[in-house]
């Protein structure tokens, strides 16, 4: 449950008597037969909290074996509900309480498996790619100061055409001004550049994905995908995100048939790892993105 534009989310205590009592959990329960995940998810939560859930979109899924049991988590965003948050059901939880999304949690402990969700609760779900190279440089530092002025806190700086100094020094100073603003900058395909520059992290590009035999160290790594088994591999790799498109036509490849909705969201369902749409998006369009299973959006113009 997410609420101030998802810069916090709701976590419940387990109670007494419960496997792993007192530890911290997202709110949720076990499905019953012939329930789907949505019907679940509302009716826990009404359960739970006596709330009503109004919207909610698939997020990600995550199988972990505990001593007890081996259990498949999915994990739903809710961002909009009737009534106030309560314990109503004691057996179930002894105590909620929010948390803010990327800082160290609070509470303590956290159910094991929820870690990478923790993680991706951190994660923007707005990425700007960088197109110096058909833009110029000085209209796309201008633009990405705006946009930082006004909530980006996620950038690919992609340019991969560029003189090696040329690159490096796009590289540094997109790093430079995203830092004052705590947005987390990735350098596409190049971990030398990302290291020199201090960025956060490396964006692969799918053939990088392939040939890749263990995750790069860096805080945070993504990669390009055009298909559910990439997606897959990015998840066994243990990257952080994977971009999967195009999704819809983009004006970088006018003729490519892309994914469409109903493609995305099948390729997309299921993962482990958040999935960001790419190719014709627009802010305009996070919301239908987000109910056909992407945490977010991609975008090189839109931004
Ligand atoms: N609700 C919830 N369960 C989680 C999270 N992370 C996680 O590993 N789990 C595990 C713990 C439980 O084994 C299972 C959820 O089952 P549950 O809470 O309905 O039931 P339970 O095993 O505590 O036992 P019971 O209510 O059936 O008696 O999933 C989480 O964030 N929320």
């Amino acid at each position: 449950m997410l609420r101030t534009d998802g810069r916090e989310f709701l976590l419940a205590q387990r109670p007494e008597g419960k496997v792993y009592a007192g530890y911290w959990e997202f709110p949720g329960g076990k499905l019953e037969a012939g329930e789907s995940v949505r019907q679940a998810l509302i009716r826990e939560l009404h359960e739970e909290l006596g709330i009503t859930v109004t919207d909610c979109s698939p997020w990600l899924t995550r199988q972990f074996t505990y001593p007890h049991a081996t259990v498949r988590l999915h994990f739903w965003r809710v961002t909009a509900w009737s009534g106030e948050i309560g314990i109503t059901a004691p057996l179930e939880h002894a105590a909620v309480d929010w948390l803010e999304c990327g800082k160290t949690a609070h509470v303590a402990p956290i159910l094991p498996a929820n870690d990478p969700i923790l993680k991706a609760l951190a994660l923007p779900t707005t990425m700007a790619i960088t197109m110096g190279e058909i833009e110029g440089v000085e209209r796309q530092l201008e633009r990405l100061e705006e946009a930082l002025d006004n909530g980006l806190r996620l950038i690919q700086v992609r340019d991969k055409g560029w003189p090696p100094a040329e690159r490096l020094w796009f590289a540094e100073t997109v790093t430079r001004i995203a830092r004052q603003r705590q947005a987390l900058v990735l350098i596409n395909d190049s971990e030398e550049i990302a290291r020199q520059v201090g960025a956060d992290g490396v964006h692969l590009s799918a053939a990088r994905l392939a040939s890749c035999s263990s995750r790069p160290d860096f805080a945070w790594v993504g990669a390009s995908c055009h298909s559910a088994a990439e997606i897959a591999r990015a998840g066994e790799l243990g990257l952080d995100y994977a971009l999967l498109g195009p999704v819809l036509p983009t004006a970088t490849h006018p003729a490519a048939r892309g994914l469409g909705w109903e493609g995305f969201s099948a390729a997309a369902t299921g993962n482990t790892i958040p999935v960001f749409a790419l190719g014709g998006m627009q802010a305009s369009l996070l919301g239908e993105a987000q109910q056909h299973g992407a945490h977010g959006i991609a975008m090189l113009r839109g931004w």
